[in-house]
């Protein structure tokens, strides 16, 4: 490294190359100008005799999708794809990814506006709308969380063939899949943690990046590899909802979680011409509804975290289950509390977070009282206030510290509409979920 890392100084990101090889190696370089390059690596499953020149199209989505952990550290006004331009419809799912993808970074960098790269359009590549397929052989991402339990219990329900895939090898997704009893297919995945940490520490900027997004495309070169035609998410409708406006834009945590990166997304795949498809179970669900369904599935309760902290990439900081003091965990108790009994909470989350006042303004602020929604993967504000609701009406929470606090300070001055609750239980038509499927996801949540 040269001295300190003035991010203004750097004009062009470039993609600059990258590979498969028939072991499942993969290689994504990229470059800041001609000063800093980047090579991120994957070890992906890869089916005996899979094409690999098929799975090209979506490697270069993965290239240009996991560019962005790069591109963050300076965030310059140009990007350059040095191994061939995206077409028209990838182009446009980048330059939402690499802007509205990277809006809470610009909010927590006070960079006073969004990144907007433009990205170059090949416009030979375009292709018409995504085609409609019939799944056979579905993979189920699975990152150890409640959601993907859900999804994974709709896919056995629809009888189709099916197997789980997960980015790294946590306990927390191992334990799923021994309970699942479902074959599980690992892709590993290596970012040069060192090298960012230096940059970041002389300068380099560093944020959230949207991660589900990268998460989604290894899966669809999995799937691609192994002759899978479908890869089944587990993103919520409450993901589609923002945390703040910044520059004009609805800033999101959950950008790569929301409707409209799936639309993004779905129109990138289409265009690649490879015969998967993807989308979200869960589109038509909220957290509390999903949350609801998971308290009937009592077997994987000692099995999953949804904590954040089984996410970091340092082995020494990364927990196997909750913190139990975190947004997250906040919520996920919040959501879940009103359909379970206290002592399986408690067996579950190994505190009682509503006898802890402690929490309090933590949980009052997933209403946004006191400010606004956590950058953290939670739900929308009404559905929390709708768990809120149910708890001050059950006589096994209503007594709680917290609760009683919530009812006195949150409830009294937004109100205890008992609509809240139905809308937040009901079910959207706002989805890509196929027809073979999408009765198994109403059976399931409607539960
Ligand atoms: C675990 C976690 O929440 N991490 C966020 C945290 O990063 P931290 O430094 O505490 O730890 P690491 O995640 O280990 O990251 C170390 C460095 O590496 C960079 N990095 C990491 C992953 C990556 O894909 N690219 C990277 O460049 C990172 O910037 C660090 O310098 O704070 C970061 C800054 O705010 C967050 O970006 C980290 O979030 C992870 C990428 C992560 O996995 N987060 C998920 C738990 C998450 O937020 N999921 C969302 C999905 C939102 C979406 O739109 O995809 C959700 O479930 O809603
Ligand atoms: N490391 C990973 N490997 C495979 N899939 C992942 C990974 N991380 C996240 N996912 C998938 O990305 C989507 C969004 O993740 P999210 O964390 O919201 O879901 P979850 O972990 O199932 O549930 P929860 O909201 O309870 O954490 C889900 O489909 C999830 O399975």
């Amino acid at each position: 490294m040269r001295g300190l890392f003035d991010p203004s100084k750097y004009r062009t990101f470039r993609f600059t190359e990258r590979s498969l090889s028939a072991d499942g190696a993969v290689r994504l370089a990229y470059a800041l100008d001609d000063e800093h390059e980047f090579v991120e690596t994957f070890e992906v499953p890869v089916a005996p005799g899979a094409d690999l020149a098929a799975a090209e199209p979506i490697l270069d989505l993965l290239h240009w999708v996991a560019g962005v952990s790069y591109y963050k550290t300076a965030a310059p006004p140009e990007v350059a794809c040095e191994t061939g331009a995206p077409g028209p419809a990838a182009a446009s799912f980048l330059e939402a990814l690499y802007s509205e993808g990277l809006g809470e970074f610009a909010v927590v960098n006070q960079l006073g506006k969004l990144p907007r790269p433009r990205f170059p359009r090949d416009g030979a590549k375009a292709a018409g709308e995504p085609v409609r397929r019939v799944p056979t052989r579905v993979l189920v991402p699975v990152g150890g969380g409640k959601d993907s339990i859900v999804a994974l219990e709709i896919v056995r329900r629809s009888g189709l063939d099916f197997t789980l895939f997960s980015v790294r090898d946590d306990p927390a997704m191992q334990r799923t899949a021994a309970v699942a009893e479902v074959e599980r297919l690992v892709a590993q995945r290596r970012l040069p943690l060192q090298q960012l940490g230096e940059l970041n520490r002389s300068g380099a900027l560093n944020g959230h990046v949207p991660i589900t997004a990268i998460v989604s495309c290894v899966a669809l070169l999995t799937a691609a590899l192994n002759g899978y035609d479908t890869v089944t998410l587990a993103n919520e409708r409450s993901a589609s909802a923002g945390n703040v406006v910044y520059d004009g834009v609805e800033v999101n945590h959950q950008f790569s979680k929301s409707a409209r990166a799936e639309a993004l997304l779905r129109g990138a795949i289409a265009e690649t011409g490879a015969p998967v498809d993807l989308f979200s179970l869960l589109r038509p669900a909220s957290e509390l509804g999903i949350a609801r369904t998971f308290a009937g599935l009592p077997q994987y309760h000692a099995a999953f975290t949804s904590c954040n902290a089984i996410f970091r990439l340092d082995p020494e900081l990364r927990l196997s289950s909750w913190c139990g003091n975190c947004p997250k965990c906040r919520f996920v108790f919040l959501v879940l509390a009103p359909f379970m009994e206290p002592s399986a909470m408690e067996a579950i989350f190994g505190t009682a977070m509503l006898d802890d006042l402690d929490q309090y303004e933590g949980f009052a602020l997933l209403t946004a009282t006191g400010g606004h929604k956590p950058f953290e993967c939670v739900g929308e504000e009404e559905e929390s206030l709708a768990a809120i609701s149910l708890l001050a009406a059950d006589p096994r929470w209503r007594t709680r510290p917290v609760v009683a606090k919530l009812v006195a300070e949150v409830l009294a001055v937004r109100g205890d509409d008992s609509g809240r609750v139905s809308s937040a239980l009901s079910l959207s038509d706002a989805h890509n979920v196929p027809d073979e499927l999408i009765d198994h996801v109403h059976a399931l949540l409607r539960a």
